[in-house]
Parts: C-alpha cells; sequence; structure tokens
C-alpha cells in the first residue's frame, strides 16, 4: 500500500485550536508535503524484466525496515564492518560506518590501517575501530605472508558476526593491503556474508573478478569511472550512453548475478533479471563522500531485506520476489538521495557530507505522520 499524507487530511485530524497544536498543525502540514513529494517526484522505475511493483521505494523502505521492538537486544538490528581507511583517506571509512549507524543499525565496526585507525576513532566514540590492515610501506618482504594471515586472523575473530561488511571507501591502492582485503573478501563470500563493493574495493574486484564471480550476496557500487572500468573489463566494449539497462542487466549477468548499483544523475540497480531505476530528486551538489553514505546505507537495508524476510509478507508478489540485496540497494539510494535533497534545502552550496549523513533519520519523521494518523478517530 502507498502511504501518501496530504496536509488536508492532517487539519481533519487535529481539531484543537491550541499554540502546541497549532504548532504541530504547521510541522506536520510541511512533512505532509515533504512525504507527497517523495512519493510523486520518488520515480522508482522498472525498466526492463518487471511490470510496474505498483509500489515506490519509501514503499519499500518501510516494508524491510524492522520494528523497534522492546524485546531485541543489542545487535539485532544489525551489525555493520566497513574495510577501509588508509593515510589519506579517512573521511570516506567514517562516512560509511557512522551512516549505517544513523539508519538504525546497532553496532558499526571500521577495519582500517594503523595510520587512520586514530584519526577514525577521533571523528566518533560510536565506531568500533580496528587498527588491522598493512600498506607495503610498512612491511618487510619476508614478512608479507605472516602479517597477510595476521590480518585476516584479526578479522576473521569478528567475520562470523557482521550482517553485512562494505569493503572499500578509503581504502587505498597498495597492493599489499588489496591483496589482504582480497583473502577477506574471499572469506566474507565463504560465511555467505553480504558484501558491498565500493570505491577501490571496486579497483581490487575489476582486476580480481573471480572474487565475486556468481556471489548473489555481493553488491558493487561504481561510480561513473567505476562503471566505466568495469564495462570494459567485462563486456570489452565502451559505455554505451543509449541502453542503459540492457548493459547493466549484461553486466551484471556476465559477473555471475551480482546486484550492480550504478551512481549517477539517477542510479540503476540490477541482479541481470530486473532493471531498477531510482530517481527521487537528489542534491546538485557533488561533494566528495555521497557514494561512502551510499554504501553504508545498503549495507543495512541489505542486512534487513536479509535478517527479516517476514517484513515482506505483505508485499506484493513481483516486489517480494526482488533479490534482498536489490530492495537493500534500491532503499539506500531512495534514502540518500532524499537526504541529499533536504540537506541541500537547508544549507545550499554549502552542504556537506555530514549534513547529508544528518538528514538521514528525517526517514522516521514518516512514521511520526504515520502514527499521528492511525491514532486519529
Ligand atoms: N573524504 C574522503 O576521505 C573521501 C574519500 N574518497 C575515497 O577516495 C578514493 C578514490 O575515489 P574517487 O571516487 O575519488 O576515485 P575515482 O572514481 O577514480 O574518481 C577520481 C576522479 O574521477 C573524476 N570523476 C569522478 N566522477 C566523475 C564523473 N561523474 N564524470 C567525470 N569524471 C568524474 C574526477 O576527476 P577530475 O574531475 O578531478 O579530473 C575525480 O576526481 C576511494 O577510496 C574513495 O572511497 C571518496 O569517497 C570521497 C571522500
Ligand atoms: N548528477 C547527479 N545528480 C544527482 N544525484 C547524483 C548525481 N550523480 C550522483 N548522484 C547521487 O549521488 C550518490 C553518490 O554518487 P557519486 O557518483 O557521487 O558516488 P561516488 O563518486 O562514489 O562518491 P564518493 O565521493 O563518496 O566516492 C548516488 O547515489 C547518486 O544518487
Ligand atoms: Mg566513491
Amino acid at each position: 500500500m502507498n502511504f501518501i499524507i496530504s496536509p488536508i487530511c492532517l487539519e481533519n485530524c487535529m481539531l484543537s485550536s491550541s499554540s502546541v497544536y497549532r504548532r504541530q498543525l504547521f510541522v506536520l502540514r510541511s512533512l505532509g508535503v515533504y512525504c507527497c513529494r517523495i512519493h510523486m517526484e520518488g520515480g522508482l522505475a522498472m525498466r526492463t524484466g518487471l511490470s510496474n511493483l505498483g509500489d515506490d521505494a519509501v514503499g519499500i523502505i518501510r516494508k524491510i525496515t524492522p520494528k523497534l521492538d522492546p524485546s531485541h537486544h543489542k545487535g539485532q538490528a544489525g551489525k555493520i564492518a566497513v574495510i577501509g581507511g588508509c593515510r589519506e583517506y579517512t573521511g570516506a571509512p567514517y562516512f560509511a560506518a557512522v551512516s549505517a549507524l544513523k539508519i538504525g543499525a546497532d553496532l558499526s565496526h571500521v577495519f582500517c590501517t594503523k595510520d587512520a585507525a586514530a584519526v577514525i576513532k577521533s571523528y566518533s566514540p560510536e565506531l568500533i575501530v580496528h587498527p588491522v590492515l598493512e600498506e607495503s610501506y610498512n612491511v618487510r618482504d619476508d614478512e608479507r605472508a605472516s602479517v597477510s594471515a595476521k590480518v585476516l586472523g584479526e578479522v576473521m575473530k569478528w567475520m562470523e558476526r557482521f550482517d553485512c561488511i562494505v569493503i572499500g571507501p578509503g581504502l587505498g591502492r597498495d597492493p599489499f593491503l588489496l591483496s589482504c582485503v582480497g583473502n577477506i573478501m574471499a572469506q566474507a563470500r565463504e560465511a555467505k556474508i553480504p558484501t558491498v563493493i565500493d570505491g577501490d574495493g571496486l579497483f581490487l574486484v575489476t582486476d580480481n573478478l573471480d572474487l565475486v564471480k556468481g556471489n548473489s550476496l555481493a553488491i558493487l557500487t561504481p561510480n561513473v569511472n567505476e562503471y566505466k572500468r568495469l564495462v570494459e573489463k567485462v563486456l570489452h566494449c565502451e559505455v554505451h550512453d543509449q541502453d542503459t539497462s540492457d548493459e547493466l542487466a549484461s553486466l551484471a549477468r556476465s559477473i555471475g548475478g551480482v546486484t550492480i548499483l550504478r551512481k549517477g544523475k539517477t542510479d540503476l540497480i540490477s541482479d541481470g533479471s530486473s532493471v531498477n531505476e531510482v530517481s527521487i530528486f537528489g542534491s546538485p551538489r557533488r561533494c566528495g563522500g555521497q557514494g561512502d553514505i551510499l554504501s553504508g546505507s545498503v549495507a543495512v537495508f541489505s542486512a534487513w531485506a536479509r535478517l527479516y524476510p517476514s517484513a515482506n509478507k505483505d508485499a506484493s508478489s513481483t516486489q517480494s520476489s526482488l533479490n534482498p540485496m536489490v530492495l537493500g540497494s534500491i532503499s539506500g539510494s531512495a534514502l540518500l538521495r532524499k537526504a541529499a535533497s533536504l540537506a541541500f534545502e537547508k544549507k545550499r552550496r554549502s552542504t556537506l557530507t555530514e549534513d547529508i549523513i544528518e538528514c538521514l533519520g528525517m526517514r522516521y519523521l514518516i512514521f511520526i505522520i504515520q502514527f499521528y494518523l492511525s491514532t486519529c478517530p
């Protein structure tokens, strides 16, 4: 069922003339407009392979988001790990990991190099930071095998607990570090843990396709450059702007049914059998780090879609037949774009990634309005 709120409806619900109610009405009116906008602008168009879902991206988010249940214990809403963060890049893993928490995951870990760890910890006490990755400059040739085994061992201590792993934000391209991360990816795959691959993680898999080939729990989130490199490597051709859906589906099939979220003016998502487009209005600001928020968001929603399949029980049959990795990608994309648009409304040209992260929680206002409506006579 679609969720549409009109200010008129809200007005009927609140007949009181007290100033508190008037203020609430004002806020809810604004939010009512905001919710309608999500629905109306919020195009989730099914391009090929599927007929219209009869629902939109916001509907999917609502269906896969678990209830806040007092009987749940810490961890049940999701434990996410980000593998990334090196001397150059500390912002990217922070953005991904903290976005996962802001959306509703209980715990968020970061596995990064020693140089990056203290910096990332200083950004937030909420993150659990493991300084375990090593770059070539820090490792002698004769130590490589033992250091590589040690890195894997450190990550494996935690691996089974994670509901989703994000590989790549701010990872850098050091060959030794990437070879260690390749080993981690292989273990995550064996443990059947969903894995979102972004940034330098995509650089790694583009040159080592076997790391993801045939892994239906892998989600690749390429930007324009990363997508171009993948197409050239896998399809042996240039990117065709004319038949984007067919090309994307073909790319996903050629990598054995992984899910690919192609970022751009509109986001396209495919696992090879369907292609979905999320065109909710985002932001004209292109500050770095928005892709990192997206990777953390997709991780949480994919974990939820997989952990809480019962949340889809009342979904239409077409929608519930969508792979959880696709549902997670659609949700992450829709939320990030809406948050970016809200942040831009407030901060305009000075919008930064942190401002967008602050708006991720605005989604919950939708549920507040729903609560008001459901309690009105
Ligand atoms: N604060 C942090 O710590 C952040 C760290 N990050 C981390 O950085 C690492 C490398 O990731 P990346 O995205 O910068 O590398 P890549 O894809 O090679 O792009 C490089 C160049 O490509 C171009 N370009 C980009 N888009 C384009 C387009 N649409 N159309 C055309 N050209 C386009 C543009 O080139 P320019 O315009 O400067 O010539 C751009 O500068 C990775 O680990 C990532 O996680 C980021 O997450 C940001 C926040
Ligand atoms: N031209 C655009 N117009 C509107 N939204 C866009 C545009 N390009 C990208 N986006 C949105 O921004 C999000 C991040 O995409 P982007 O291409 O910036 O990723 P990225 O380059 O990996 O970012 P990062 O700087 O974090 O590495 C995507 O989900 C997409 O919806
Ligand atoms: Mg990126």
